[in-house]
């Protein structure tokens, strides 16, 4: 029963009072929701008629947020030659996100843990050479 709209259907309507977005290849007549929106009036203007994928999802918004969205749905996407590339969900990026920071943070610990290594191999020579020194 879901109307499809195709990306130069969905660009039409990029007004205050005539506002769609696409988020996740899903359309949605966000027109009501701008003066109410708590991120401001401003944001959804920038991205009316758009996809407002990468925006929406880079904020972290809510479930609720989510739920009223679900509730402000007018259709699907339909994709056509020569449209935008969807754009990367931001929720792909959190997935390579922790995954990316805790292999950095791992390096970083390998990388202390050799200058470690090596301040105390040189330290130890040192305290032999010392000695041998000392022995003389
Ligand atoms: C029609 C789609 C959207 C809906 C239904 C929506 C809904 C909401 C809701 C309910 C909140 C309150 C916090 C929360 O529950 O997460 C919020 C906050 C916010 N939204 Fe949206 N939003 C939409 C699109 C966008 C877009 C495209 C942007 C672009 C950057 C955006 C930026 C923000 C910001 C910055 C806040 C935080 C405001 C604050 O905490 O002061 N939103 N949004």
């Amino acid at each position: 029963m879901s109307q499809e709209f195709t990306f130069k259907e969905v660009a039409a309507h990029n007004t205050k009072k005539d506002l769609f977005v696409i988020i996740h290849d899903q359309v949605y007549n966000s027109s009501s929701f701008v003066d109410e929106h708590p991120g401001g009036e401003e944001v959804l203007l920038d991205v009316a008629g758009q996809d407002a994928t990468e925006a929406f999802e880079d904020v972290g918004h809510s479930d609720e947020a989510r739920e009223i969205l679900e509730g402000m749905k007018a259709g699907t996407l339909k994709r056509v030659d020569g449209d935008p590339a969807p754009k990367v969900a931001a929720t792909d990026k959190v997935s390579a996100g922790p995954g990316g920071a805790s292999k950095s943070d791992s390096s970083f610990g390998v990388g202390l843990y050799a200058v470690i290594l090596v301040g105390g191999l040189a330290a130890y020579f040192a305290y032999t050479f010392m000695q041998s020194k000392d022995a003389k």
